[in-house]
């Protein structure tokens, strides 16, 4: 499956946030390239329904089932990770599938330690995981890597090329360094 998207216009007042954006993302990571302020909220807030394009459309996502990181990791600050989890997925969550997830994140186990305790990049790699494993067709990650060190980017980055498998990603990054090899969209 793919996603188009077919010369999208946006403007707010008479400021033009998207001007005629097209591209078509297939199987696997495609990398949106987007400098600050470029656009890049607005084009996932479309993508999600959540805003309305002035022209233009998006192919694809009808009654698909969309995950995403947010630019926020919007968890739940005074639950644990497995509470997050549980909140979240409700009866999809297995907590031998989030174990062995969340080792492959690098995050070890937190027991009842509430999220607001957590170091920047655990909230991060909390937040993917929580994407990760809810039932998807369509991932949009918006700067998923925000505060990892360089291994535990390359291990995020496995675990979402393993677990999008031939789905569509949305990889929404400024750092050129997180393409590496995938199809590249510029803002
Ligand atoms: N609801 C809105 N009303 C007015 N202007 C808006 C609105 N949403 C976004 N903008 C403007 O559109 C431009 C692009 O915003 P957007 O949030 O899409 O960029 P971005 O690429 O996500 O930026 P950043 O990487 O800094 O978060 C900005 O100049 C912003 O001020």
């Amino acid at each position: 499956m793919e996603i188009g998207v077919r010369n999208l216009c946006k403007s707010f007042g008479d400021q033009a946030v998207l001007r005629d954006l097209s591209f078509t993302a297939g199987p696997g990571i495609t990398c949106v390239m987007a400098p600050s302020g470029s656009g890049k909220t607005t084009l996932l807030r479309i993508l999600l329904g959540l805003e309305r394009p002035d022209s233009g459309t998006v192919e694809g996502l009808t009654g698909r089932r969309i995950s995403a990181v947010f630019q926020e990791d919007r968890l739940l600050e005074h639950l644990s990770a497995e509470g997050n989890l549980r909140f979240a997925l409700g009866r999809e969550y297995d907590a031998k599938t989030a174990r062995a997830l969340l080792d492959r994140l690098d995050l070890p186990d937190t027991g009842a330690q509430p999220v607001r305790e957590f170091s920047g990049g655990m909230k991060r790699r909390l937040a993917l995981a929580r994407a990760l494993l809810a039932p998807f067709d369509v991932l949009l990650l918006d700067e998923p890597f925000t505060g990892l060190d360089q291994e535990n980017r390359a291990r995020a980055l496995a675990a979402i090329r393993e677990t999008a498998g031939v789905r569509p990603v949305l990889l929404v990054t400024h750092d050129t360094a997180d393409a590496e090899g995938a199809p590249v969209v510029r803002l």
